[in-house]
């Protein structure tokens, strides 16, 4: 039998840290924010798209887009975000469909989708599993992350779904309130509860 997992939380809850641990377990893991990443690129599918609407204003010399510039524009306008999601998640869910073939072999395929109950995408998973942060925590550790001021770190949470939301939506849940200790034992349980 192969169950398909998806993996999903809010910004910076802890979902790389979880799927980091979920394969050096041994599973397949495929991320949608890798798939988001190649789409995006100079020689990606979305990027003429990208700078035919956004403009070359979003460009960094070297002709990459710069993420932060793309991220100013996109977490603090909706109608933008809008535009851009329409121009990416289609190619990233085109490049993860196929690699998702390829891994069904496997008993377990994780999908690592931070906008997995936004799109929908929870309907193709047998088992959904949120990793869940209380909200100080994930602001604390997402302005430590990425340098951003507080009024960055809120635009970026308040972009998706609210993750207490995530949370009664979801078969399974991970509170990453704590240690990555404590975080990595609740995977150790939710993995042996799998291979049941
Ligand atoms: C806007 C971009 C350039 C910002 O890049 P940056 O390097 O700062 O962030 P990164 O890609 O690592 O994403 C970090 C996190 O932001 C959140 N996020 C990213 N895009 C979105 C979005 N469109 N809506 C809501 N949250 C988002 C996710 O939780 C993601 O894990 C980039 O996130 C992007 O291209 N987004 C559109 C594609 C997308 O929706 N990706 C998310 C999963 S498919
Ligand atoms: N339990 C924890 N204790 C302390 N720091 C943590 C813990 N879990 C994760 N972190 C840190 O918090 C930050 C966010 O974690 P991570 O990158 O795994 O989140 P994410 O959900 O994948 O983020 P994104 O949505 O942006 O891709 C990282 O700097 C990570 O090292």
């Amino acid at each position: 039998m192969n169950q398909v997992i998806g993996l999903t939380g809010g910004i910076a809850s802890g979902k790389s840290t979880a799927s980091d641990y979920i394969k050096q377990k041994g599973y397949p893991v495929l991320d949608a924010d890798i798939y988001a990443k190649k789409s995006t690129a100079k020689d990606g599918p979305a990027y003429p798209g990208i700078i035919e609407h956004f403009g070359n204003d979003i460009l960094q010399e070297d002709g990459e887009i710069d993420r932060r510039k793309l991220g100013a524009v996109i977490f603090n306008d909706t109608k933008e975000r809008e535009v851009l999601n329409k121009l990416v998640h289609p190619e990233v869910r085109k490049l993860m469909d196929s690699d998702k073939e390829a891994a069904l072999s496997e008993s377990h395929v994780f999908l690592d989708i931070p906008l997995l109950f936004e799109n929908g995408l929870d309907r193709q998973c047998d088992i959904t599993l949120t990793v869940y942060v209380d909200q100080e925590t994930q602001i604390e550790r997402l302005m430590a992350r990425n340098n951003f001021d507080r009024s960055e770190a809120l635009a970026r949470i308040n972009s998706q779904m609210p993750l207490s939301e995530k949370k009664e939506k979801s078969t399974k849940v991970l509170d990453n309130s704590g240690s990555k200790a404590d975080l990595f034992e609740q995977i150790d349980e939710f993995i042996s509860s799998i291979e049941k």
